[in-house]
């Protein structure tokens, strides 16, 4: 596999390319709504970079909460981004002032993801639809109503229905009422958010063809978030796998759904049922859940949850299932250490009402009773537990990673080309270095 280290974290990371529609680098978006307990803001989005080529669908894909709806909106400046820029053909659309914004939002769109909540019932068909050619101050008022019918038989709905509410129709028609209106001002770029998960398995292929042919037919261009890995497959040129704010690997679909490189789409494509009842291919259970976004892990953003986290060299042979031991440790400290953080905890501990964690033993007991733990790590585990007694959750965790740290905690990964498509497919994982073996062959060694 060749390996490529791309240092320059901005320009380079994701692939420049000069066709490209949409240029967007090391994008961030914090949510800072600091309040009475907490003044740290939500890195929703951590530092991306990519391109969107002209008439492609880039698929953007990972588990609840990891970011894809915040970056959408940022791309179509719906949020404020907080770093880094979006160019759309050349034009940094982060320092546009108000009045050029609303022109240049003519050219992207959004679709939602749920067309229930998204049309306003008190309006017909025809205005809802109408409404953003009339923000525009779109040609006449003649022209308006004529486009608007239009765009009804484009998106496979009847002119008679422009004098009709939302209510009476279905979820799929109602999608189809919303893919009218985001494309009344002939958009280049639309955002398509989940825009298939709230219907019907049966209606959720007419809408698929349905965008499909429409892009086919205006060249649009589309970044499509799901969670749903079988549509992406079927829909995307390619995929963006997002994980904590961050892009851990993005290529071509076939490509990456065929050969993932990085730990995470490793784990994430282990989830889906294979059809194939003869292949022998094991789950992939991740341990926890997700960091707070608020509070991401220092190095790598997967290292707390990683199965092919990097060990230091005196650990390289400890037993498979300690070692993933230790990993929950590590994360119950860490959350811990998060509730130490807060306010409302310690008020709680004030009061003599137990904290969400229960005691170290219990901890020790429920991860350690039932595994063999040799007596060099049992007396790091000891001093651990001292600390964690004595309520230094971060001394404990420092001890930890002094231990059985590496590299993955210590510095943030690099994106290094993977795969047969050279530029294309990157991956975010200090795995791909040539002092280590890569995610897959240890996945297999640990997994299978
Ligand atoms: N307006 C907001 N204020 C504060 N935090 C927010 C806000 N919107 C989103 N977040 C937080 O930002 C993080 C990313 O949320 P986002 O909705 O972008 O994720 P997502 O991947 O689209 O999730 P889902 O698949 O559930 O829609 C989450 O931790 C979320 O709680």
């Amino acid at each position: 596999m060749s390996q490529e280290t791309i240092e320059s974290a901005a320009e380079s990371s994701m692939g420049a390319h000069d066709e490209a529609m949409v240029k967007v680098r090391d994008l961030k978006t914090y949510y800072d709504n600091s309040g009475l307990f907490n003044s740290t803001p939500v890195k929703a989005v951590d530092g991306v970079s990519f391109d969107i080529r002209p008439g492609e669908t880039l698929g953007l894909v990972g588990e609840s909460g990891c970011g894809k709806t915040t970056l959408g909106r940022t791309l179509l400046q719906l949020e404020e981004a907080t770093d880094g820029d979006i160019r759309f053909d050349g034009t940094d659309i982060t320092t546009l002032g108000s009045d050029e914004l609303q022109t240049w939002r003519r050219n992207a769109q959004m679709v939602f993801q749920d067309p229930q909540s998204s049309l306003n019932d008190r309006m017909t068909i025809g205005e809802i639809i109408r409404e953003p050619l009339d923000v525009h101050d779109w040609k006449t008022p003649r022209e308006r109503n004529q486009r608007v019918k239009e765009l009804l038989s484009t998106v496979g709905l009847q002119r008679e229905h422009y004098y009709r509410y939302p209510h009476q129709f279905s979820g799929g028609q109602r999608q189809r009422i919303s893919i009218a209106r985001t494309l009344a001002l002939e958009p280049d770029f639309v955002v398509l958010d989940e825009p298939v998960s709230a219907l019907d398995v049966s209606v959720q292929a007419e809408i698929i063809n349905l965008l499909e042919d429409l892009q086919e037919e205006f060249g649009l261009t589309y970044l499509f978030i799901a969670h749903d890995l079988s549509v992406v497959r079927h829909i995307c040129d390619r995929v963006a796998v997002m994980y904590l704010g961050n892009i851990m690997e993005i290529g071509p679909t076939e490509e990456l759904f065929s050969n993932p490189s990085n730990p995470y789409t490793h784990s994430l494509l282990s989830a889906i049922p294979e059809p194939d009842p003869t292949v022998d291919r094991d789950r992939i259970t991740l341990q926890g859940t997700p960091p707070n976004p608020r509070y991401p892990p220092a190095g790598c953003p997967f290292s707390t949850r990683c199965p092919a986290r990097i060990r230091p060299p005196n650990h390289q042979d400890l037993d498979d299932e300690l070692w993933m031991r230790l990993n929950a440790l590590k994360s119950t400290l860490a959350e811990r250490k998060r509730a130490e953080r807060s306010i409302r905890e310690r008020v709680r501990a004030a009061v003599g009402k137990d904290t969400r964690f229960g005691t170290i033993d219990e901890t020790y007991d429920e991860l350690f009773s039932d595994v063999k733990v040799p007596s060099s790590i049992e007396s790091v585990l000891d001093r651990i537990a001292t600390h964690a007694e004595n309520h230094e959750e971060s001394e404990a965790i420092d001890l930890f990673h002094e231990e059985f740290g590496s590299v993955c905690e210590r510095e943030e990964p690099s994106y290094y080309t993977v795969g047969d498509d050279a530029d294309e497919h990157r991956s975010y994982c200090h795995r791909h270095d040539d002092d280590y073996r890569e995610p897959g062959p240890v996945l297999d060694d640990r997994h299978r």
